[in-house]
């Protein structure tokens, strides 16, 4: 099956990360959102990104140039009517994601395959809604997409062989390293990841460090490239606590419990650097 558009749906950081890379490897690319002003800021984004390449001599103008040509701007779910891949980007909910595959469903030609990039939610479960669940998949980037190597692939219970063989032929042309994985809460990446970040949430809870010194001994001691509570505020601590929670209620294990300090930041509207306070505030 060959693959030449591929609508991204949501334009936040993963989402137009997602349409870039893929716009850079020659793919037609609808980026979509519900509103014009969001599907802008990622585009927008985009350019920053492209605009440095250009700067720093990593492509050239005419490169630039043709991928922007690839991207086109999207408000209206009946552009998945064009796509051969549907990749989802939204927030980490169930029943956002499910309602959004449910009308994919409808609206996709039957051979587009439907991928979401959930950071832990069960593909399973959002493949049960369509009735497509052999065509459903996991293509977990990871942030910053641009920037990062790996696509953790998941399969479904029931996605097919050819499917996941689709989708590990897109992950290489995007220049990326796809790596299999079965369908449990968090997969890999997250169900070890995400416990640490939680573990130093409840470390600065516990008055144990400050946050600069968490950050300064995860970083010097054990060579990570950023902090966990810098990685937090940089992944979005809505995003971090929905894994927790993911984690809690899919393994039914209390050891997986978010940090109530996690839980308040989040109540009070500090998600990190989007919003510009989290562990640290952001001009
Ligand atoms: C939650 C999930 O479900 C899964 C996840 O994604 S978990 C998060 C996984 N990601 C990580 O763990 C990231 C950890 N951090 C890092 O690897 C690094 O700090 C980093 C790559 C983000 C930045 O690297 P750095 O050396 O500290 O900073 P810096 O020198 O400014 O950037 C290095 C390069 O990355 C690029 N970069 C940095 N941030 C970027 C961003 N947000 N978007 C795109 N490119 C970015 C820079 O442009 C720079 O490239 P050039 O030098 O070619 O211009
Ligand atoms: N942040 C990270 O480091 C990573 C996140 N992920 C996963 O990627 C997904 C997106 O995360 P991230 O990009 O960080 O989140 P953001 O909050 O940056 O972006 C989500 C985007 O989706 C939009 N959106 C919400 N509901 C809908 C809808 N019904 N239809 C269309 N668009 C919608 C939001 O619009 P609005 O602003 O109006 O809500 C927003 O623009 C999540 O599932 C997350 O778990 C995966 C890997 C890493």
């Amino acid at each position: 099956m060959t693959i030449n558009t591929i609508m991204v749906i949501g334009a936040g950081q993963m989402g137009s990360g997602i349409a870039q890379v893929c716009a850079m490897a020659g793919y037609n690319v609808f980026l979509h959102d519900l509103q014009e002003e969001f599907v802008q800021k990622g585009i927008q984004s985009i350019e920053k990104l492209l605009a440095r390449a250009v700067d720093k001599g990593r492509m050239t103008e005419e490169d630039r140039d043709d991928t922007l040509r690839q991207l086109h701007p999207s408000t209206s779910i009946q552009n998945a009517a064009e796509a051969d891949l549907i990749i989802e980007a939204v927030v980490e909910n169930m029943d956002v994601k499910t309602g959004i595959f449910k009308m994919l469903d409808d609206i996709a030609p039957k051979h587009a395959i439907l991928a979401s990039n959930t950071s832990s939610l069960p593909i399973t479960e959002i493949a049960a809604v369509t009735n497509r669940p052999e065509k459903v998949i996991g293509m977990h980037f990871m942030n910053p997409v641009p920037v990062m190597k790996l696509v953790e692939i998941i399969r479904g219970l029931q996605t097919s062989d050819s499917v996941y063989e689709v989708i590990e032929a897109v992950t290489t042309k995007l220049n990326k390293v796809p790596v299999e994985v079965n369908d449990f809460p968090g997969f890999i990446s997250n169900r070890i990841l995400m416990p640490m970040i939680n573990e130093a949430i409840f470390a600065l809870y516990e008055g144990v460090a400050e946050p600069e010194a968490i950050d300064e001994i995860m970083k010097l001691g054990m060579n990570h490239p950023m902090g966990p509570l810098t990685l937090a505020d940089f992944i979005g601590l809505d995003t971090c606590l929905y894994i927790m929670e993911t984690l809690q209620e899919g393994f039914g294990d209390d050891k997986y419990r978010p940090c109530p300090l996690l839980r308040k930041y989040v109540k009070a509207g500090w998600l990190g650097k989007k919003t510009g306070k989290g562990f640290y505030t952001y001009s």
